[in-house]
């Protein structure tokens, strides 16, 4: 197993809109997706792009924030919510090349994998490991967009 790109911050909020307030407003972010929902996946979600250079250079191509709201009575971070009511940093998204090896690999590892793998919000195969078994932090596992 090899670390991939980090794609994606997740960071669960009550309101999507205030975050998307909140990106745009304080932290001067100039490219935020609209909202979509993925009933599926129990989320209202949009994309912070962020700039890969320090100085911003680069092209707007570095590790997305992504942001979610719950979406429906069984969403899976109404819980996160809950102990958390201001939202905050949910889980974190790594790239692989082939999900299904990166799964064996994981189970292998004795690492619990959450459900399925799934079709995630940028229309790849996706799965989660439990925080549990990864050092208290939730972790997204994401084959690599095919156009990258
Ligand atoms: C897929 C679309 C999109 C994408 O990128 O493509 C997304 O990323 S959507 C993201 C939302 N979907 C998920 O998070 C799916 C996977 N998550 C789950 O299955 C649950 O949220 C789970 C099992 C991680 C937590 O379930 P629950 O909230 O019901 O809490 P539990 O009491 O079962 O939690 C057990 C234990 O884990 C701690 N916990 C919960 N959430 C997190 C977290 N985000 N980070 C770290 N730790 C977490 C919780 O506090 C409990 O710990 P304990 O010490 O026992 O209190
Ligand atoms: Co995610």
């Amino acid at each position: 197993m090899k670390l991939g790109r980090l794609n994606h911050i997740g960071i669960a909020t009550p309101s999507i809109a205030d975050s998307i307030a909140h990106y745009r407003e304080t932290m001067g972010a100039t490219q935020i997706t609209e909202p979509f929902d993925l009933p599926a996946q129990g989320v209202k979600v949009c994309f912070v792009d962020t700039p890969t250079g320090s100085d911003g250079s680069g092209g707007m191509n570095g590790t997305q924030i992504e942001l979610i709201e719950p979406l429906g009575e069984d969403s899976p971070i109404h819980g996160f919510l809950a102990k958390n009511p201001a939202g905050g940093q949910h889980h974190v998204c790594f790239e692989v090349e082939d999900v299904a090896e990166a799964r064996a690999w994981f189970e292998g590892q004795g690492k619990r994998v959450l459900g399925p793998t799934r079709i995630g919000a940028h229309g790849t195969p996706i799965f989660f490991l439990h925080p549990k078994d990864m050092m208290g932090q939730l972790t997204e596992i994401m084959e690599t967009p095919r156009d990258h």
